[in-house]
Order: C-alpha cells, then structure tokens, then sequence
C-alpha cells in the first residue's frame, strides 16, 4: 500500500504529525532509531526507579482555551493522559538572597516577586499583564500552519484583533518589552533568568510570543506532569496513532533521505531497507537532517542563511539521582533553579536545574525515596577525545561538583544518595540523536522574535521537517504546535 508520509524520529513532533495525519485518515509510517518512543521526552527505569531523560517541567496538558496542545492531540487519536497539577512552577535560589516561588496563582506570583522588588511594583505588572496579551491572543485561536493561507484568512476574518496583536508581538523579544517597564538592574536579570531556564538564552533573544505562552500559561493550564512518567505522553500518542491505523517501527534508523528528480521520495534504514512515500518528515534536528540525511553538498541556501542566524544550543549534563524521603525538607517543591553568580548565569555548570517528579508521582520510585533530576548546560567539545576511563572520571568529577552545590538546598543529599547515573553530551547525542547533544537551535545573535525561525516546508518538494528547529522553537508545547502546523500543512497538500 502507498505511505502517504513517512515520519523520520518519534519525539513529540514527530508524534503528533503522525496522530494528526492518521487522524485525518491518512496512511503513516513512524520510523524511530531507539527502542521506544519520546525522543526528548523518552524515560529509562533502573531499580525501581523511573527517571525522565529530558522534558520535565510539561506546558500544554491543560484543559481550557486553545494552547493545551498536548491534551488535543492526545484526544485527536482518542487517548488521554492523567495530569497532576503542579502548584509551583519554579523555587528559584538565586544570587543576593533571591530566593523566591512562581505560584501557580498569577497574583501570588506577582506578589513573591514584588515584595523583593517594592519599587518596581507597577513595572512588574506591565511587563507581566503585557505577556498575557500575547497568550490571550493565542489561546482564542486555532493553531494551525501559518503557511496555509485559506486558515491564516479565515482565522483573520474570525479574530482579526487576536491577529493583528499576534503580528505586532512575531517581530520583539522579551528583553526590549521587559526594559520599557523595568529599570532595577537586579530585576532586569531575574527576567533574564525567568527567560534563559526554558530559552537557553537571555530575554533579549528571547520572542515575546514564547514567553507570553511560557508566563502566562503557567497560571493558565498550568504546569502538570503526566502521571506515570513524561515517557507516558509518548507511548499514549502511540498507543493513538495505531488505533487511527498508523504504523511505527523501532530500532529504525533512517540514514538517507532519497531524492529523485529534486524532489523527496522516501528514505533508507541502517539495514538498507527503503520505504517510499508521498510526503517525507523529519522529526530530526535541521544540522542531523541537512548533513547527515541528505548529502551536505546539496544543502539549500536558505538552510544555510539559517545557520547564519542560529546555532547548536549547548547540551546538558545530567544527574539522576534516587535519594532516600529524608533528603528533602518538607514543603520541597517539584522544580528548582540554582544559581549563585549572576556573571556565571550561561556559562557551562552555572545555572543548576532540578526537578523532582515523585513529589507529584510517588509511584516514580520505590517507597520511602524520590527521584532528583539535576542537569546544567555542557558543551560536548569537553567530552570528545577522551579514553573510557578519563570519561568516567570526568563525569565522576563533574557529578559530585554539582551534588555538592545542591547540598546548600537539600542538606544531607551525599549521605542520602541510593542510585546515580550521569549522562553527558555525549549521552545525549548517541540516545537522542541530536547532533552534538544539543538542546536545540539559539540565535547567534539578537533576531527579530520569531520572524527567521522556519515553518514546515523545505526547499526540497516532499520534505518537511518538524520539532524544535521549526517555528516555534523548543519545548514539548512548542514541538506539538510544529506537529499541528507540518500535518495541517501536508493534509491540505494531499487533498485530505
Ligand atoms: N520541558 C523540559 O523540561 C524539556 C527538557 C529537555 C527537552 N525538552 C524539549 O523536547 C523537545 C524535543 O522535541 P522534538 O520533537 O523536536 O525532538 P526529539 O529530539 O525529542 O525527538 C526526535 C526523535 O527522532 C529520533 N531520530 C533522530 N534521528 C533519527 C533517524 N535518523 N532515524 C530515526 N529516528 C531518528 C530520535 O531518536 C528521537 O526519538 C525540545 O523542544 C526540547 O525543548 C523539554
Ligand atoms: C492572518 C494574519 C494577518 C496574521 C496571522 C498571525 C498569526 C495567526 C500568528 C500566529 C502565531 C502562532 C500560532 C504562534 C504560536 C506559538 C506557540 C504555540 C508557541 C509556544 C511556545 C512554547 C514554549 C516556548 C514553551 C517552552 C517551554 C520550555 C522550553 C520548557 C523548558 C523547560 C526546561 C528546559 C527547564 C525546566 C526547569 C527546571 C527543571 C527547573
């Protein structure tokens, strides 16, 4: 039977391109490199223990409005997921004794971080009241491929302001909104911080659409984590995607993408097996899918004018830890941001993120013990090179410079410690896929918001790619909206 599109890689992009074409009745075959699916937002169990490999703090398993991405595409193929809701986004520890909650609540959240800031209390409100602007005019309207213009018409026609807003916020960035209301330099590198945890970039560089969703939906949808693990979201859109008659295979790694006559017709496995197809996707990052699936010399030009304006964010290194109950004071929250420089805030092992999941899902662990997940960006080029026992020792190194810094939040961590295992870069580049490890693409220098980050198409007819090199951007919400626009797009250029 003919494929109507082949979807290269499972991660959450890939995924939801994938439920969405099969929901639409069209014929979907998955080819995924590692032995589940998820990608980023995959899961690995070791005694007893089941620890996310990346995804951990999840936007868009909401119930309400229009940005709930997750939910919908879990429900467009008939599946849900149990979501347990989050009360606090994130504790930040920071420099000069910042230490302070985003609350689920917006107005709680405005007033933990005012009472560290009285003088800028109205400018607080301006900047914050302004993103739900952005995410008010967002979450009124369907969210589909900005590159059909029938929808981009009748979403025009339906809410023309919600449009015209949307358009004014594509062009800014946070950093530019954020200093026209705040002048506290202290202030002006929390909302760096605030925009750097989920953008790898400070607020200047970071488009004022992403974080009006990021700031507002946490107070909106929420923050939830999905009961049983971040891999759950995967395996349900799966378990999705073959009740609507879609296929995926595991262990399948594409190594080619074949073009005849200029114009994408199916890939090649590892093994030598091709499957053909009408339309082909990639799920893989733009660096994996224009130098290693298609010959580098043919690479097109507007593919490398992108690698003119972004480049490979860093990788992380990552701990995951089991620690016995006693490790976490009462009252611990889920997410936690340390850092204590503020010059130090992107340089490699400077911020320190954790996420604790079996605050919210006990059954992650055994009982009487949690789950710590500590990671801070890395670069691969320090991993490379080295013999089996300096990379071991380097990690040994790394891991317990980082548990130490975390012992000033959870005291005891050293002697509570049951279970370790640290990825590296590398790690991630060989399990992921991702060139380099990375997190994803970041602009090389100030951009105008998201006017430079691609849609779905390619310059190759047939191809499309999908996931967090596309408009726009990182984060699981962010890769789901990819998935709805690449299917919606391909839909309409079959005919469905
Ligand atoms: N919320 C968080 O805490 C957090 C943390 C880390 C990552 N993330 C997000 O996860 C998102 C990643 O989603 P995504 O969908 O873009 O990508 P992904 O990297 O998660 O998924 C890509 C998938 O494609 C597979 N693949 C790659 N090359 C292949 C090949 N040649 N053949 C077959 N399979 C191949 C990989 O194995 C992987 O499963 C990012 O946006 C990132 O921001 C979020
Ligand atoms: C018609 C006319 C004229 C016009 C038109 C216009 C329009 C319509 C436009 C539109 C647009 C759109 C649709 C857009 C969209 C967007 C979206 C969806 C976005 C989204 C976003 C999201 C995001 C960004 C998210 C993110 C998140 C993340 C990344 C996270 C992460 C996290 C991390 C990493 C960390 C964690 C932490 C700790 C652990 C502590």
């Amino acid at each position: 039977m003919t494929i109507d599109a082949i979807v290269i890689g499972s991660g959450i992009g890939g995924l939801v391109t994938a439920t969405q074409l099969a929901a639409k009745k069209a014929k979907v075959l998955v080819l995924e490199r590692y032995l589940i699916p998820g990608g980023s937002a995959g899961y690995f169990e070791r005694q007893g223990y089941r620890f996310d490999v990346g995804a951990s703090m999840i936007f868009g398993l909401g119930q309400r409005g229009t940005t709930n991405l997750l939910t919908r595409a879990l429900s467009a193929v008939n599946v849900s997921q149990e979501a347990i809701a989050d009360p606090v986004q994130i504790h930040y520890h920071l420099p000069q004794g910042l230490d302070l909650k985003v609350d689920r609540v917006y107005e709680k959240f405005l007033q933990n971080l005012t009472a560290h800031f009285r003088h800028e209390e109205r400018g607080i409100r301006r900047f914050y009241d302004e993103c739900q602007k952005v995410f008010n005019c967002l979450n009124n309207i369907d969210l589909l491929s900005l590159e059909e213009p029938r929808y981009l018409l009748r979403v025009f026609f339906q809410h023309p302001l919600a449009c015209l807003g949307l358009v004014k916020y594509l062009p800014q960035n946070a950093g530019d909104i954020a200093r026209r209301y705040i002048k506290d330099p202290q202030l002006l590198k929390f909302i760096d911080m605030e925009c750097y945890c989920w953008s790898v970039v400070p607020a200047d560089m970071t488009p004022m659409i992403n974080a009006g969703m990021v700031f507002s939906d946490r107070h909106y949808g929420g923050v939830n984590y999905p009961k049983g693990g971040v891999g759950q979201i995967a395996q349900k859109l799966v378990e999705g995607l073959e009740k609507a008659g879609g296929e995926i295979h595991y262990q399948a790694r594409v190594t080619k993408i074949l073009i005849e006559q200029g114009r994408a017709v199916g890939v090649q496995l590892a093994n030598g097996k091709v499957y053909r197809g009408k339309r082909i996707v990639s799920n893989a990052t733009r660096w994996d899918t224009f130098q290693q699936l298609l010959p580098v010399e043919g690479i097109p030009h507007n593919e490398k004018k992108w690698q003119q304006n972004y480049q490979k964010s860093p990788s992380f290194l990552s701990l995951h830890m089991g620690v016995k109950q006693s490790v976490l004071p009462e009252g611990t929250e889920c997410h936690h941001i340390l850092l204590e420089d503020w010059e130090k805030m992107m340089a490699e092992e400077g911020t320190i993120f954790v996420s604790i999941p079996t605050l919210l899902d006990p059954d992650l662990a055994p009982s009487g013990y949690h789950i710590i997940h500590a990671f801070t960006p890395h670069w691969i080029n320090d991993w490379q090179g080295l013999s089996q026992d300096e990379y071991e020792a380097k990690k040994e190194k790394a891991a317990w410079a980082i548990i130490d810094r975390l012992e000033k939040i959870f005291p005891g961590l050293d002697a509570g410690l049951d279970y370790l295992e640290v990825g590296t870069p590398r790690t991630h580049r060989r399990f992921l896929g991702r060139e380099d490890g990375t997190y994803g693409p970041i602009p090389r220098h100030k951009l105008r918001g998201l006017l430079k980050m691609p849609f779905n198409r390619t310059a190759i007819p047939g191809l499309y790619c999908v996931g967090d090199s596309t408009f726009p951007g990182q984060g699981l919400n962010a890769v789901a909206f990819s998935g709805f626009a690449c299917a919606h797009r391909i839909a309409v250029d079959l005919g469905l």
